[in-house]
């Protein structure tokens, strides 16, 4: 039986596939081996969909364990605003009908449930988008040892390197032959921790425990706010188009310093010379406006972003006293500036005392714990059936 796990968000569609590879195992039937073959032979055998679609290969999960059977995760994405065409193809490969279970999350979950619900003739296991993201960072951080990272000189770019951290013992060597000799399945995560999500819009969460979460704080300027300003100012067309812009830039030409101001830091108030005091401080007047280039412009506004989400993270992690901030969503994708920038921030400001870490499926994990929420449904009920009940997962969705 396939799974899928779609999480419609402000921007970007993200789709998991969960296909199973242990049929050698199980009793699937002719049909469902007929209907996992099809599946496959589109999603898999293509690393692009139409015009926007994209499976993020380099992601994918071999030897998942879900609901007791054995497969691998595929990663797909779209922008939400093709999200009527993806409707209308997946009618028309006759897929709704193949894939007995879809779980849904992200507020689209909501927006086009009526639409996709009559259009394909089936119901959507709607799950609470915060929710899930949980769920999903846990369900694969505790079985990817290797998916969780910091920065180790994050702003020097001669000795900045990404180092793997090991959740659970604390230690931080991807060579660490301890680690690897206890496996896996000794990962887990330690509580409390922070996420920060910059999505479209930024959600920041404090997890006490498993199940155990309260978003504390939110902002709009994050990945969305960073990509229509790049689209004004630079004129960018696409996400990847003003990261590129960005990396040739250089935001001190348009943000004023502490230093263009002071002359040098302002050391009694811990203020250094190279700390932005005002983002785009630096190009008010026509004048100033002559020579800057799109590149600077792209730069600072990414800093800007980044600086705004960091310094709401930090206070988040201060007021709750977690020394770990975990940040994931779309905006950190193919964006290395962002993350070290939000690494340096973390560790500067708060002396050393938190630490900012990354995951590598940075915006998936919303997709993944709605499926995963769907197998501790599918679980339940088979638990249930084992009694004698006999309950449809429609009735059991939140
Ligand atoms: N290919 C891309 N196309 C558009 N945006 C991209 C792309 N890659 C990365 N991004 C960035 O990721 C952001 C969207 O991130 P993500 O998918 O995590 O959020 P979302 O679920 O769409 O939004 P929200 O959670 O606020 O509803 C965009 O605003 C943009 O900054
Ligand atoms: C509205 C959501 C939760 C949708 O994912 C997200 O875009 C967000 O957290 N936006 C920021 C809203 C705020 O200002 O708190």
């Amino acid at each position: 039986m396939p799974w899928f796990g779609l999480d419609i968000g402000g921007t970007l569609t993200k789709l998991v596939y969960f296909e199973p590879t242990d049929h050698g195992e199980y009793m699937d039937t002719q049909e469902e081996l007929l209907r996992g073959k099809t599946i496959r032979h589109y999603l898999v055998h293509n690393k692009a969909y139409g015009e926007t679609g994209i499976r993020d290969e380099h992601l994918q999960l071999d030897e998942v364990i879900m609901n007791g059977r054995i497969g691998t995760l595929h990663f797909i994405r779209f922008p939400t605003d093709r999200m009527i065409p993806f409707i209308q193809l997946v009618k028309s490969k006759g897929f709704a009908q193949m894939s007995s279970t879809v779980c849904a999350t992200g507020g689209g979950a909501i927006k086009y449930a009526r639409e996709a619900e009559l259009e394909l003739a089936m119901q959507l296991h709607k799950a609470d988008e915060l929710e899930s993201l949980i769920s999903g960072i846990e369900f694969i951080a505790e079985n990817y040892p290797d998916e969780c990272y910091y920065y180790d000189n994050p702003l020097d770019d001669e000795k900045c390197r990404q180092v793997i951290w090991r959740w659970s013992s604390a230690r931080c060597s991807s060579t660490d032959e301890q680690y690897q000799r206890e496996g896996r399945n000794e990962s887990g995560l330690q509580y409390p921790y922070v996420v920060c999500n910059i999505g479209s819009g930024v959600s920041v969460l404090v997890v006490r425990g498993h199940n155990e979460f309260e978003r504390v704080s939110g902002s709009s300027i994050g990945g969305g706010f960073f990509q229509g300003l790049c689209s004004l100012l630079c004129n960018s067309q696409s996400f990847e188009d003003s990261i590129e812009l960005a990396t040739r830039g250089d935001n001190r030409n348009v943000d004023k310093l502490v230093g263009d101001i002071y002359g040098c830091g302002y050391e009694s108030i811990g203020l250094p010379s190279d700390t932005v005091a005002a983002s785009f401080g630096k190009i008010s007047s026509p004048q100033d406006r002559e020579n800057v280039r799109v590149e600077d412009l792209a730069r600072s506004a990414l800093v800007t972003t980044a600086n705004n989400i960091g310094s709401i993270a930090l206070n988040v992690a201060k007021q709750h006293g977690v020394e770990r901030i975990v940040f994931v969503g779309n905006f950190l994708r193919v964006n290395p500036i962002a993350a070290r920038h939000l690494a340096n921030a973390m560790n500067f400001w708060s002396k050393g005392s938190k630490k900012a870490l990354f995951l590598k499926h940075e915006g998936y994990f919303g997709a993944v714990g709605c499926l995963d929420k769907l197998v501790d449904v599918t679980e339940m009920r088979r638990l249930l059936r084992a009694k004698g009940v006999n309950i449809s997962l429609d009735e059991m969705s939140p």
